[in-house]
Order: structure tokens, then sequence, then C-alpha cells
């Protein structure tokens, strides 16, 4: 059971003057959940989750933690409490009473305070560095020093901004582990904003892909990953190929459509594919075939552009009539089975079942 609260955004919109920096977003993040806001630079995450933390006013909507409208209350008395980038740690202050703070804040004594701030950092495992000051510990650790400090309130819900964007990248794989661990530990709902698709794709129960202002898709990692609402959350997310392109003809079970430069595909039938009507779609890269293994019927020849071996897998770029970019990867052992060439022509293929039929984008 889950000690945390639902938290729920209701057409929550920030504007600043004429710019609008977060544009009418509901959503609801069910209590215990890792949520991470994904999206590019400006997209609005970091807006969205200090309007939640209340470190930012909301200008139209409402924000509900549990049963609660937190809109116009507080920080400190929303039951949130936020991690910030920076960590913004004391530096004349050591660590039991960096993390002690808030509640010397609130007026608790220093024993009792100083007892609570311990047991804080035996959660993160730091206890024996407890008399240090910041600028004896290294990245990881100030960086669990301020998760501690955010910890000490007993929040339903923390807010992480960037936790992991100072760390160098083994420091932030371990990181994130001992992130998700304390998350599930805890049971409360964290909400981590990142820039990073392998970070939310690591962490999440629930990614929300943001662009504009506004929420692109809202679900698992494995929905976001395998039915990309948007070609921009599939192109955001990586490892998918989009293709634009017109349905040519509709059956029962099955679409066949065209693109630019002449070859056509079939496609499962869907809402809103008559003929004539433009369509986007996505196929992961790791589902296309190449060469003698690609099966007849696409028509589409792809002219080899790039190839970068990354270990377990080759990646292949190329071009095609009508398809600026195409990727394809290939299992280590598949490419050096048939290597190719930069400069080669190679048949392009892959199934129906792994057309992915795009909808238009809520921030185009
Ligand atoms: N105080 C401010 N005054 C004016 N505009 C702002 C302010 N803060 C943010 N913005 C604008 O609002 C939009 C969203 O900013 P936000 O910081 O939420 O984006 P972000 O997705 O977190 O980006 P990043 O990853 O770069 O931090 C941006 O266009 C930004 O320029």
């Amino acid at each position: 059971m889950s000690k945390g609260a639902d938290i729920e955004l209701i057409h929550v919109t920030k504007r600043y003057g004429a710019a609008l920096a977060v544009d009418a977003v509901s959503l609801k993040i069910p209590a215990g959940t890792y949520c991470c806001l994904l999206g590019p630079s400006g997209c609005g995450k970091t807006t969205t989750l200090r309007m939640i933390a209340g470190h930012e006013s909301i200008t139209e909507g409402d924000v509900r933690l549990g049963p609660t409208v937190v809109t116009d209350l507080p920080p400190a008395r929303r039951g949130t409490a936020m991690m910030f980038q920076s960590y913004a740690l004391f530096p004349h202050l050591d660590i039991v009473d960096n993390v002690a703070f808030s509640l010397k804040m609130k007026g608790e004594e220093k024993a009792s305070r100083r007892a609570k701030a311990m047991e804080m950092l035996k959660l993160v495992q730091l206890d024996h560095l407890a008399e240090r000051r910041p600028a004896q510990l290294s990245g990881g650790q100030q960086q669990r020093v301020a998760l501690a400090r955010a910890l000490i309130t007993d929040p339903q819900a923390l807010l992480l901004d960037e936790p992991l964007s100072a760390l160098d990248p083994f420091l932030k794989i371990k990181v994130r582990q001992e992130l998700k661990k304390l998350q599930l530990q805890l049971g409360i709902s964290f909400i981590h904003v990142t820039h990073s698709q392998e970070e939310a794709m690591a962490l999440s129960d629930l990614v929300v892909v943001m662009n504009g202002g506004r929420i692109e898709q809202a679900a698992t990692p494995r929905e976001v990953f395998n039915r990309p609402a948007t070609a921009f959350v599939a192109r955001f997310m990586g490892d998918h190929n989009v293709l634009a392109g017109r349905v040519t003809d509709v059956a029962d079970d099955a679409v066949t459509f065209e693109v630019p430069g002449g070859a056509s595909f079939r496609a499962p039938a869907g809402p809103g594919l008559e003929p004539g009507a433009p369509v986007e779609i996505a196929v992961r890269t790791d589902r296309v075939r190449l060469g003698a293994g690609a099966m007849a019927g696409c028509g589409l020849t792809g002219l080899v552009q790039n190839i970068e071996y990354h270990g377990q897998k080759v990646q292949v770029a190329l071009a095609a009539p009508g398809v600026d970019e195409f990727s394809v990867q290939v299992s280590e052992t598949a490419f050096f089975e048939a290597p190719l060439a930069v400069g080669d022509a190679v048949p392009i293929a892959w199934t129906p079942q792994d057309v992915h039929i795009l909808e238009a984008s809520p921030s185009a």
C-alpha cells in the first residue's frame, strides 16, 4: 500500500506575458508512481514541475494532491518536496544540519531534528559522513544529501528537476538505480524532469512526453516506445523511422499507402484511413530487414550512407526515393553474415504488423 496521494493537473496553463509555457495540461499521476516528464529544452517540463511544487504560480487551471486543491498553497503546505538541480546545500553547515534545516525552520528542537536527519542519512547510506561539509563530498554524495533533505519533510510526492544531469555517465546509472529503489521503498510518487529518453524509460512507470507546452503522450515506457502517439514522440524516443505518405487502398483489415518515391506498403487498417488521406507511420529500426532477408513486395531500395558499429548492434543509415533518412539496426551477427558497405544498394522491407500509424500532434 502506498502512503502517497494521487496528483492531478486540471487544464494547467502558464503564461509568461504573451508567451505560453504550459498549455492547458491535464494529467493524473496515481499515488506511488515513478513519473518522468520528458521532452526537449523549452517544452515546459520544468515549469510544470514548479507549478506542482508551488514554486511557480499557475495562470489557469488547478493542481490537486489527493482530495486537496493545492493551487494557491505555498510549497511548504502542499505535501510535496522538491530536489533542485543544483542541490542548493548550505556550504557552512555540516551534512546533518543541512538535512535537518527544514525542521529547524519549523521550530523543532535540535536533538530531535538531528536524530531525524540521521535516519534520513541512513536511508540514503550517508550516515557515516554526517559531520562533513558539502564541499567535502563527491557530486553523487551531495546529491544524496539533497535527497535526504527533501525527504525529511515526509512528502506525499517528491519532485526532482534533472537530478542526474550533473553526474558522470557511470554514476548516473548507479544513482538512477538508487532513485528507483528508494521510490519503491517509500511508496510515494517521484516526479522527475529529464530530457533523456533513456533515463525516462529506465525509471518510469509513467512517461509524460511534452512538446511546445503540451503533452504528446502519457503512458508506460513500453507503450510510448512501441506505440508512439505522434511523429514527435517516435522521433524523440529514437530507434524509429517516420515515413509520410498517402493512403491508396483500403480493405477490411489492411490499408495500402504510398510514399512520395512510389514504394507502397501495407499496414493494419485504422480509423480515418480513407483513400487519399495523408498518413504518417513509424517502423522500429530493429524490425526492418535488409538485403537477402528482405521480403519481396515493398519495392523500396536504399543506398547505404553510413555504418556505425555499436557492439551488439550495427546501425545502418540509408537514403531511399521519397524517404529522407532511414535507419536500420541489425544484430552484430546478422550484419557480419552479409556485410554491407557505404554506397551499396540494398532492398528494405518490414511486415505490415510492424507498421505503426501515427496521430496528428496536439502541438502541431
Ligand atoms: N521566468 C520566465 N520568464 C519567461 N519565460 C520563461 C520563464 N521560465 C520559462 N520560460 C519559458 O517557458 C518555456 C518553458 O520553459 P521550461 O523551463 O519549463 O522548459 P523545460 O522543458 O524545462 O526546458 P529545459 O530542459 O531547457 O529546462 C520556455 O520557452 C521558456 O523560455
